[in-house]
């Protein structure tokens, strides 16, 4: 894979294994989830997720996907309860997403795809840092929340605003007083596993935490995801669309669901 990897025939997902022979490891994602198949866990308890808008720093079009960046030098952004121990800081959230409605999340319910899915990435504070956590088996844990087209999702509003100034992989702007409390879906319940980061190094560190209830965005509100570009300035343009890992084998795994 000479020029890195991406989501291109060339060097997508189906190359991974080439340069991150993880790619066909244990407990990677996404996964295809079936609620049937999922075991609620009355042990599991409610997500508490409690962010602080002034940590939000900036947006960056980091050539794969468009990503806000939160300061994480202290607990003012934090995952705790849910299925994980401790304190996970919030590091960024970013998004996957389709050429077309029909496609675009990673994760799929009973092989429902949907056209987009968010990621809020966290990382155990029990490790000094983001790094040092990706490597550690407990060190992330993932929010992922499905998008669904229907009524316009004000909530969105600001980051697609954003979008103008961060077309080209490589831009970033600031992006400050961002509360993502407003992303999440009314409902919180969830399913949850133990899987990877979804795009290389795939790095088997994530407790994937996946919310039942989707949020919306409108045909116009995805129009406008689907005008970043996965390249420079001074690049033949790509436009950033299927930016999405194929669900991966399940293997030896349990998917608990924290609803009945
Ligand atoms: C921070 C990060 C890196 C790679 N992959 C992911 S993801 N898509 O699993 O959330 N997050
Ligand atoms: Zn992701």
């Amino acid at each position: 894979m000479s020029n890195g990897w991406g989501y291109a025939d060339h060097n997508g997902p189906e190359k991974w294994c080439e340069n991150f022979p993880i790619a066909n490891g244990p407990r990677q994602s996404p996964i295809d989830i079936q609620p049937s198949g999922a075991s609620y866990d009355e042990s599991l308890k409610p997500l508490k997720l409690q962010y602080d808008p002034s940590t939000s720093l900036d947006i960056l079009n980091n050539g794969h996907s468009f990503q806000v960046t939160f300061a994480d030098d202290d607990d003012s952004s934090t995952l705790t309860e849910g299925p994980i121990s401790g304190k996970y800081r919030l590091k960024q959230f970013h998004f996957h997403w389709g050429a077309s409605d029909d496609k675009g999340s990673e994760h799929t319910v009973d092989g429902k795809c949907y056209p987009a899915e968010l990621h809020l990435v966290h990382w155990n504070t029990e490790y000094p840092s983001f790094g040092e956590a990706a490597s550690k088996p407990d060190g992330l844990a993932v929010v992922g929340v499905f998008l669904e087209i229907g009524a316009d999702n004000p909530n969105l509003q600001k980051l697609l605003d954003a979008m103008d100034a961060i077309k080209c992989k490589g831009t970033q702007t600031s992006f400050t007083n961002f509360d993502p409390t407003v992303l999440l879906p009314e409902s919180l319940d969830y399913w949850t596993y133990l899987g990877s980061l979804t795009t290389p190094p795939l790095l088997e560190s994530v407790s994937w935490i996946v919310c039942k209830q989707s949020i919306s965005v409108s045909l116009e509100q995805m129009k406008k995801f689907r005008s970043l570009l996965f390249t420079a300035e001074d690049e033949e343009a790509c436009c950033m669309v299927n930016n999405y890992r194929p669900p991966q084998p399940l293997k030896d795994r349990e998917v608990r669901a924290s609803f009945k």
